[in-house]
């Protein structure tokens, strides 16, 4: 008889949109709760429509119906008396409430912090921004680029020569959301010990500097020194070789901390490495190994390093992940039918109990049919 979901019974109120809130509540869903969405009346979260691309779901985006898979939807228009009386009702049974809106603006709608917790002490309330309040940035928009621009992990992104580079996926609002659900469930445990409830708050930038710690803590420690862009060669800004990401004959292989003698043996090099520093003498040993590995295949690397234990990997596409099966082994991947039409998604990270903690079922239509809480 397996386990209950660790969550089932649990009421959100997700007023979130967007990519970093709805992850937070995904998180909270794929573990058991009842997630209830309010969208506004009309247009419903812009990301059913803004995130279309070539590939859509009945007229929306797929990454929408990924991302608010096992949630429902409720269309209200927080400004019109019964439809706010509505919101109050599910926010009476509620036990955690999600937003994401611009900083003033759930406060501006009546259901800010404050308000909720004045008719209802014991919630556990969570709100994303950009910024936080207090600084220059406050009011500004709050979306994953922007965030990656002014944090700094834009700057360092990138080679030596180039200009700065975005990550190619949304960073900032995926830690952001995720740091919020880490926030959530440590509240929902005070709360279950102490009957008390909380506010937890985080924002795209507070997520995507805590992305950079390592390399901040270096750079917060040497005198605010800036290292030059590292770019895939070598891969890390400060660390010593071998660290780094170098041309093969076919295709790319990443080495990442490693004895260097070691690294030599393996590797037969004409000239090991002895004598070398591998920080200070880095950029020679990266050279020398870029010069050597280029001359055979990924694979043919891949085996030997593999048979020796070196710390490596090939740099694979998303081809290549899907082909190693690794997903299907851990029973990730996951298809979802939204009245007859089936996508492909990708399942929480977690599994519970030795099973996969995942809710698949599809992402709601906007608005409807209204839905009433879930009994745990
Ligand atoms: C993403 C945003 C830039 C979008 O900005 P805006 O388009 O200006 O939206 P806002 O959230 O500020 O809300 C705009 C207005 O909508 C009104 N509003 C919202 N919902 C309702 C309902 N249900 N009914 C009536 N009115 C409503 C609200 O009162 C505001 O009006 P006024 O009161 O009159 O102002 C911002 O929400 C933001 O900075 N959020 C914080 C950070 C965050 O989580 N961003 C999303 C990350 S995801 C991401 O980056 C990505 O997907 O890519």
């Amino acid at each position: 008889m397996p386990n209950s979901a660790p969550l089932s019974g649990l009421k959100v109120l997700d007023f979130s949109q967007f990519l970093a809130g709805p992850y937070a509540s995904l998180r909270l869903a794929d573990l058991g709760a009842d997630v209830i969405k309010v969208e506004r009346a009309g247009t419903g979260d812009l990301s059913r429509y803004l995130y279309v691309s070539d590939v859509q779901i009945d007229g929306e985006s797929t990454i929408f119906h990924a991302i608010n898979r096992g949630k429902r939807s409720i269309s209200a228009d927080l400004r019109k008396e019964e439809d706010r009386a509505r919101i109050w009702a599910l926010i009476e049974e509620a036990d955690v409430v999600i937003q994401n809106f611009r900083p003033g603006v759930i406060e501006r709608l009546g259901f800010g912090h404050e308000a909720v917790r004045a008719r209802k002490p014991s919630i556990v309330y969570g709100s994303i921004s950009g910024y936080g309040t207090g600084n220059d940035w406050e009011a500004l928009p709050g979306q994953d680029l922007l965030a990656q621009a002014r944090s700094g992990i834009m700057w360092l992104s990138g080679g030596a020569a180039d200009g700065p580079v975005a990550l190619g996926l949304p960073v900032a609002d995926i830690l952001a959301g995720a740091a919020l659900a880490q926030g959530l469930l440590a509240l929902l445990v005070r709360r279950g010990l102490t009957g008390e409830g909380g506010l937890v708050e985080t924002s795209l930038i507070e997520a995507v500097c805590d992305l950079q710690f390592e390399l901040l803590t270096t750079h917060f420690n040497d005198g605010g020194r800036a290292p030059q862009r590292p770019g895939n060669f070598p891969a890390h800004a400060y660390l010593a070789a071998p660290y780094g990401v170098y041309r093969t004959a076919d295709g790319y292989v990443a080495i990442a901390m490693n004895s260097l003698d070691k690294l030599a043996a393996c590797l037969s090099l004409d000239a090991p490495f002895s004598g070398l520093d591998p920080f200070r003498h880095r950029d020679a040993i990266k050279a020398e190994l870029a010069t050597h590995l280029e001359t055979r295949s990924t694979d043919h690397w891949i085996a030997i390093f593999v048979a020796a234990d070196i710390w490596a990997a090939p740099v694979l596409d998303w081809k290549g992940l899907v082909e190693s099966g690794v997903l299907q082994s851990l029973d990730m991947l996951g298809e979802i039918d939204r009245g007859g039409h089936g996508m492909r998604s990708l399942r929480s990270p977690l599994r519970i109990d030795g099973a996969r903690a995942s809710a698949d079922t599809p992402a709601p239509y906007l608005g409807g049919p209204a839905p009433e809480w879930r009994r745990g």
